[in-house]
């Protein structure tokens, strides 16, 4: 019997699932999002072969839980969508888990791997919750599935020693794992191999500044297939600012922002133990709240307002002083520029503007390729011919990645 993969993308106010045949490459069958669980009413998009369906849900989905039920039943239920009709369809579940701790590969869940990741859910409270409530649903629910966690900070294992260290005092950074991770690292993995292979270069020699750039945006340096360095550190609220995180700040705002800053928050709970200087910094900051609008694409505009202008400037100039400083660390030795993420992929006024500014590098891009975007290539080369590094375009794929992994393993 053919069996399918089921790759699962929890967000805090989005869980992303898409279904792929057990086979290498994956392909997908049906890929199903709900958005807005935070911000009701729940929006579903659910695609299927060539069948699009965008609805907004009447049914209450506070928890990303609910929506990965209701996500789950729907696909189950769907009778045009008969390859998987119940858990005896699936070879495999993959959930993404942002912070995987000191973990340099995947885990399959098991009560000893699920009790170490219920542990570092401590240092990530924001950014593992909605993943694992999943993984203890699917456990209960799903019990003859296998789990398989796939987490975005893996990847930068390879950052040397002196660029994941904070200098602080190093038994306590120790004793509580403070240090630099990153995150993202599923996607790059996928930019690294796709990236590659447009160049037609073995990964194992491929140097790039890739950015990922979304409601959460991060940069990485990535030297003869090896992350070397990238903008999130401790937590994803590090390095650049995101929809409503405010990226790199000095520390000491904390202290001077409210009294209250750094008292729990009151939406802390058990499972989510954050102080509301946390809340403040990863929820209520960020181009929300320069704006009023988490959506970038009315940002991105020539004739934008005063207000969104400064949020759009502020978003160049922290990626400006990432590329600079990575085009440093990769000693020139640049093979292309990715831009990747929902705003990377989609902003070509973003892509115009940062490739304008590093002309020092030698980069230039064609503007007619640049505005078109990459259509349904996965890697679009935007560059105008020249001696820099490419300016490309990668339609990043977290599920697939997960998908991938598990079929080539
Ligand atoms: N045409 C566009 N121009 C600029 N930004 C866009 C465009 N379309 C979507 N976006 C932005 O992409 C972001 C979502 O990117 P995505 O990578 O899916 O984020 P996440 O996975 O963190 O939710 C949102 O901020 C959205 O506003
Ligand atoms: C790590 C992170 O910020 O993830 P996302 O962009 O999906 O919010
Ligand atoms: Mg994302």
């Amino acid at each position: 019997m053919t069996k399918y993969i089921l790759a699962v993308n929890a967000g805090s106010s989005s869980v992303k699932v898409t279904f792929y045949t057990y086979e290498n490459p994956p392909r997908a069958i049906a890929d199903a999002q709900v958005s807005g669980i935070t911000a009701p009413p729940p929006a579903l998009k659910y695609k299927r072969g060539p069948v699009k369906i965008q609805e907004k849900l009447k049914e209450k989905l506070d928890t990303p839980q609910d929506a990965f039920k209701y996500i789950l039943q729907r696909c189950f239920n769907d009778s045009e969508l008969s390859e998987v009709a119940s858990e005896t369809d699936l070879a495999y579940i993959c959930h993404r888990v942002v912070h995987g701790g000191d973990y340099k590969e995947a885990v399959t869940i098991n009560d000893e791997s699920l009790h170490h990741l219920e542990e570092l859910e401590d240092l990530a409270p924001l950014h593992n919750f909605s993943a694992l409530e999943i993984i203890r649903l699917c456990k209960e629910e799903l019990p003859s599935v296998a789990s398989i966690t796939f987490f975005d900070s893996a990847f930068h294992q390879t950052m040397p020693v002196h660029v994941k260290t904070y200098p602080i005092n190093q038994e306590i950074a120790k004793a509580n794992g403070l240090r630099k991770y990153g995150f993202h690292g599923i996607s790059y993995s996928f930019i690294l191999r796709s990236v590659a292979q447009f160049l037609g270069k073995p990964v194992e020699s491929t140097n790039v500044i890739a950015m990922h750039i979304g409601s959460g945006a991060s940069i990485c340096a990535i030297k003869d297939g090896k992350s070397i360095d990238t903008s999130m550190g401790l937590t994803p609220l590090a390095g650049l600012p995101g929809a409503t995180r405010s990226g790199s700040i000095d520390p000491s705002l904390v202290f001077h922002y409210t009294s209250e800053a750094g008292k729990l928050s009151p939406g802390s709970t058990k499972e989510m133990h954050i102080s509301t200087a946390e809340e403040i910094l990863n929820k209520k900051s960020g181009w929300k709240a320069l704006t009023g609008t988490t959506d970038f694409a009315e940002i991105a505009v020539s004739d934008a307002p005063d207000t969104h202008k400064l949020a759009f400037d502020i978003m160049v100039d922290r990626i400006l002083g990432y590329i600079g400083s990575y085009y440093v660390k990769l000693n020139g030795q640049v093979d292309a520029l990715v831009f990747a993420g929902g705003i990377g992929e989609k902003s070509a006024l973003l892509r115009q503007t940062l490739v304008e500014q590093c002309q020092s590098l030698g980069v230039a891009i064609d503007s007619g390729a640049n505005d078109k975007g990459p259509g349904d290539e996965t890697v679009k080369d935007i560059s105008l011919d020249g001696k820099g590094p490419r300016v490309l375009i990668c339609q990043t794929n977290e599920q697939f990645e997960m998908a991938y992994s598990v079929c080539t393993r």
